[in-house]
């Protein structure tokens, strides 16, 4: 559609930004905090919680925090709350069998999560990282992260989860073939309800730097995720992974990082029209929380801004630190 515009002075179009009135008349993107998932770090303990440096403002909490969190969250009116358990380096081992424990601390913070705010959906993260000794995201063999012995693990790690009670599994290791086998395996094990929000174009990102200090994986990680995550270079690349994780059963699908990638968004939604997420991810919230703590930026509003922006490219939804604080300028 080619928008018609007079000539000038006939045109005018200043007179539809002239007062508030006629701004919000116009405007032609939405934020409420029901586009928000909010992701909340879980570690051992009780009625705790420890602050993370490099996310000011965002701490680890145990189980019951959790719980409280998510009571929160209902009251502020945020569908779904994603859990990521912190793991200290003297718990991972290389067979990660902490991962499919139905007792380990993110899938007993699933269930204290479902009693104490039944209406919040929950959302997990698969991907072996919070578990592996040496922070990948798959096994290492000969030092190289191997595939299908990988996406086995992460079948045992969501029927797991799904037991516990997941409503959202949120497959994060880029693995191939993982989102066919996690489908198949919940059908036929009794789980059809559960939705599958498929990390589909996960990058090889700087941006997670923060993130890893708050999963305690940044001292274990060796190397780096280029044979798995996407090169931040590709774009074409996205959309063949949506169509891909579409046709194994995927049912949403995300883009991570979020701000230096919204044209992935745009592209991905315009192509497909599906449930469409991104990930504000940590060094994103980072970047913005230092610089207004810093009286560089001004915190609320660029917090807005960077939220209204993943709408307007075509996000139905964004998973963001910001959550609790956005949906409460917010109102809600
Ligand atoms: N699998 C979840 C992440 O890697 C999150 C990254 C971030 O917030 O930086």
């Amino acid at each position: 559609m080619k928008p018609t515009v007079a000539p000038f002075p006939a045109a005018r179009l200043r007179r539809l930004r002239g007062t508030p009135a006629l701004r919000a008349m116009v405007r032609e993107t939405t934020l409420t905090p029901a586009d928000f998932i909010w992701p909340v770090f879980v570690m051992d303990g009780h009625d705790a919680e420890e602050p993370i440096p490099s996310m000011p403002g965002v701490s680890r909490l145990t189980v019951d925090r959790v719980a409280k969190a998510a009571r929160r969250a209902e009251a502020l009116g945020i569908p779904a709350i994603c859990i990521f358990p912190y793991t200290p380096q003297e718990a991972r081992t290389e067979d990660c069998a902490m991962a499919w424990d139905p007792d380990n601390i993110a899938n007993r913070a699933i269930r204290a999560v479902k009693d104490a705010a039944p209406g919040i959906a929950v959302m997990t993260d698969i991907a072996l990282d919070p578990y592996n000794i040496n922070g990948q995201d798959g096994y290492v063999e000969d030092g190289e992260i191997v595939n299908d012995r990988t996406v086995e693990a992460l079948v045992k790690m969501a029927l797991a989860q799904a037991a516990c009670g997941a409503d959202i599994l949120g497959p994060s290791d880029m693995m191939d073939g993982r989102i066919g086998a996690m489908r198949t395996a919940l059908e036929s094990e009794g789980y059809q309800k559960v939705a599958i929000l498929s990390y589909t174009a996960k990058y090889a990102s700087a941006f997670y730097g923060p993130f890893r200090d708050a999963v305690g994986a940044s001292g274990a990680l060796k190397g780096d995720k280029t044979t798995y995550q996407m090169d931040p270079s590709n774009s074409d690349e996205a959309l063949r992974l949506v169509e891909r994780d579409l046709a194994e059963g995927a049912d949403m699908i995300m883009v991570k990082p979020g701000m230096p990638y919204l044209d992935i968004c745009r592209r991905v939604k315009d192509s497909f029209g599906v449930p469409t997420f991104a990930y504000q991810v940590s060094g994103e919230y980072a970047m913005l929380k230092a610089a207004s703590q810093n009286g560089w930026l001004d915190g609320p509003k660029v917090m807005m801004e960077s939220l209204m922006a993943f709408r307007r490219a075509g996000c139905d939804g964004i998973l963001t630190y910001f959550a609790p604080e956005a949906a409460e300028l917010l109102g809600g």
